[in-house]
């Protein structure tokens, strides 16, 4: 059991700012998710945490104990490394008792923790095999076994499924789910996907530049994103932008050379763009309706279950494309010229600094 705060914590290294003056909290039990582009300072933030690391200024906390300045040996958290690191001449159960083997564990607690976390991750038939003959996915929760036989205050796993195939992926985040739950512990994971951090995060934070952008549920950062940044780092196809035309006196119209048609009622007066989902932007094969302009279809992507169409403005003199993601098959040609629609209540408006408004 482990809730883990962060109080104004910065870590530097040479000119590089690394983490920048970050404060966040994790609850007891809570699956949190860092989720940031490459550099932002995620995996620095989890050595911060381990203790890998000393901030320059700032404090940690374990459970309300400051931990700031503790060996990671004296915190009791289990990291789950990315590549996995299971000793090769090791059978799948050796390798879980190594931990307590090491720490001379009596003979009877040893096998009743491996049992105990074997049954838990349905791993008892592959016990007895070497790393080398276990699948990816396999090799994955004997890594948490390992891990979980320890009993830490809480786990943390740095990109730790990056490695597996797309469909291997989804099952184990799934599992990974699961096993927390089962557990019963903090889990801390960095990932830089974001379909992962949404579907499996209780809470998540976004990062940029070693700053913390946005904390919350990955569905209220999704529909209620702070700043156009946190915006577009979540969601596939990313979310569309359109300049607002100030210099329209009645009804904003959207950049694009009038790609839709904004009543000006529709959105704060000091708003400059506004963002829309792709599974917002409607699209009717009905090119030149009423007041609404037009667009030509540039692509099509059937994807099955969905389609994902992209856009092009009709006179627009910029290369910008929108992204609509449809339910379902649809026929349509490229070149065809459509219909753009939304609902007012759908948009998402920045003002020039691109925070987020209203
Ligand atoms: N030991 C170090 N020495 C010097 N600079 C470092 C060190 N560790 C991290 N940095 C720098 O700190 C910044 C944050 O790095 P960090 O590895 O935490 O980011 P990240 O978000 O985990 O990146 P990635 O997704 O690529 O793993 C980067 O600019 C990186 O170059």
């Amino acid at each position: 059991m482990a809730s883990i705060a962060f109080k104004n914590v910065t870590k530097r290294f040479g000119d590089t700012t690394a983490v920048d003056n970050v404060s966040f909290e994790i609850a007891d039990n809570e699956f949190f998710c860092f989720f940031g582009p490459p550099l932002s300072g995620k995996s620095t933030l989890l050595r911060l945490l381990l203790g890998l690391e000393v901030p320059d200024s700032g404090e940690i906390y374990i459970d309300g104990k400051a931990v700031t300045t503790l060996q990671a040996s004296q915190r009791n958290i289990a990291m789950v490394f990315q590549n996995l690191a299971l000793f090769p001449h090791m059978t799948a159960l050796d390798n879980i008792r190594f931990p307590l083997v090491e720490r001379k564990m009596s003979e009877t607690h040893i096998r009743q923790k491996v049992e105990d976390v074997s049954a838990k991750l349905h791993i008892e038939h592959i016990l007895h095999k070497l790393p080398a003959h276990l699948s990816g996915g396999e090799r994955q929760r004997v890594a948490i076994a390992r891990a979980l036989v320890r009993d830490p205050v809480a786990y943390l796993m740095d990109d730790p499924i990056s490695a597996l195939d797309a469909r291997l992926r989804e099952e184990t985040r799934v599992e990974l789910k699961r096993i927390q739950r089962d557990a019963g512990k903090t889990l801390v994971y960095v990932t830089h996907d974001q379909e992962e951090a949404m579907s499996i995060a209780d809470r998540m934070a976004i990062l940029e530049n070693g700053k913390i952008r946005q904390i919350g549920t990955p569905i209220d950062i999704y529909d209620r994103p702070v700043s156009k940044y946190v915006a577009g780092m979540l969601g596939s196809p990313a979310i569309n932008f359109f300049q607002l035309d100030d210099t329209q006196a009645s009804g904003i119209r959207l950049a694009g050379e009038g790609l839709i048609q904004l009543d000006a009622r529709e959105v704060p007066a000091n708003a400059v763009q506004v963002g829309l989902r792709p599974e917002n932007l409607a699209i009717r094969p009905d090119g030149g309706a009423g007041d609404v302009a037009t667009a030509r279809i540039s692509s099509v992507e059937p994807l099955g279950g969905f389609t994902v169409v992209t856009v092009a403005p009709q006179q627009s003199k910029s290369q910008t494309v929108y992204r609509a993601l449809l339910r379902g098959q649809h026929q349509m040609e490229v070149g065809t010229e459509v219909t753009l629609g939304y609902q007012p209540d759908q948009l998402i408006s920045f003002d020039q600094n691109g925070l987020a408004i209203g």
